[in-house]
């Protein structure tokens, strides 16, 4: 039977413990050293799957899913990767039963909410977090933590975490098409102005990336637009995630680990793959 954590005895769970985090601080140590993608985007699906394939509740496997979540995050963030975008609840998730929405919710107030006090997380980073899409939809409740933890996040300039709840890419084009239209209205632009950059920019998670410091990016007026869109758990599809933002460039990785498995040895080869791709296009190559 291989070994786990609670089957070692202490000193020997600290010295793998240890060796773990040595070999980690080294791999992205040499992974900074190549280029760095600025955006980032999860499709993080499989939770489900997971739990049932181990006989747990569903609840436990979504709570499985945010550790991945913070794990990635913390990756993501010790790479200096500026944006990160998570598809965390979709509009047509309120369709499944009442005990898992409410499982997602306490999730989103109560663990997400963690990572956003002080001395935590995005503090330590310095990165804000954001929730892209129709919060109304949510109770009051959730909504009063979300708007918590944008206030208390608010002054960090390094960083974005976009947390896409609920969310549907099609609803925030529409939404940008009606704030664009409203600045017509307003006389705050002119109506042959509009261009699909001007869409582009009222995208949510556009209006979320122009509060980080724009001096951080190499390339701040393609910040918005995906580098890399990792779906996990062997679905090879987008569904309604950021279309507007994978543009021509991105990169599409459909890996086979479910989400709560998804750690540093799925994103190694995601990042070395991109790094790659950069090393040619600066060649010509490609
Ligand atoms: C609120 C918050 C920040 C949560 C973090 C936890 C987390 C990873 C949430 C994603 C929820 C979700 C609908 C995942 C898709 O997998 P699925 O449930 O559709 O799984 P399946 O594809 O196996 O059915």
């Amino acid at each position: 039977m291989p070994s786990t954590a609670q089957s070692r005895p202490p000193l020997l769970n600290f010295i793998v413990h240890l060796l773990f985090s040595v070999a980690t601080t080294v791999l992205l140590y040499l992974i900074s050293l190549g280029p760095i993608p600025q955006h980032v985007g999860f499709v993080m699906d499989g939770n489900r799957r997971y739990a049932r394939g181990l006989g747990k509740e569903v609840s436990e496997g979504h709570g499985e899913g945010f550790a991945a979540l913070k794990r990635t995050l913390e990756i993501c963030l010790r790479l200096r990767i500026r944006v990160v975008s998570v598809y965390a609840f979709a509009i047509d998730n309120f369709s499944r039963s009442e005990n898992e929405v409410s499982a997602l919710m306490r999730l989103a107030k109560d663990r997400l909410a963690e990572l956003c006090q002080h001395g935590a997380l995005l503090e330590e980073y310095g990165v804000q977090i954001k929730f892209i899409g129709q919060i109304s939809l949510f109770p009051p409740d959730v909504q009063q933590a979300i708007k918590e933890m944008e206030e208390m996040t608010a002054g960090h300039k390094n960083g974005v975490l976009n947390v896409c709840s609920p969310y549907a890419s099609r609803d925030e084009i529409t939404t940008s098409i009606q704030n664009t239209h409203r600045s017509v209205y307003n006389g705050e632009l002119e109506k042959d102005q509009i261009t699909s950059t001007t869409v582009f920019n009222n995208l949510g998670t556009s209006q979320a990336i122009s509060k980080v410091n724009p001096g951080l990016f190499k390339r701040p007026e393609e910040s918005g637009k995906l580098d890399i869109l990792v779906r996990t758990s062997n679905v090879k599809r987008l569904s309604d995630f950021m279309m507007w933002q994978a543009s021509e460039d991105t990169q599409l990785h459909f890996v086979n680990t479910f989400w709560p498995e998804f750690g540093l040895s799925d994103m190694i080869p995601i990042l070395l793959g991109w790094q790659q791709k950069q090393w040619i296009k600066q060649l010509g190559w490609d």
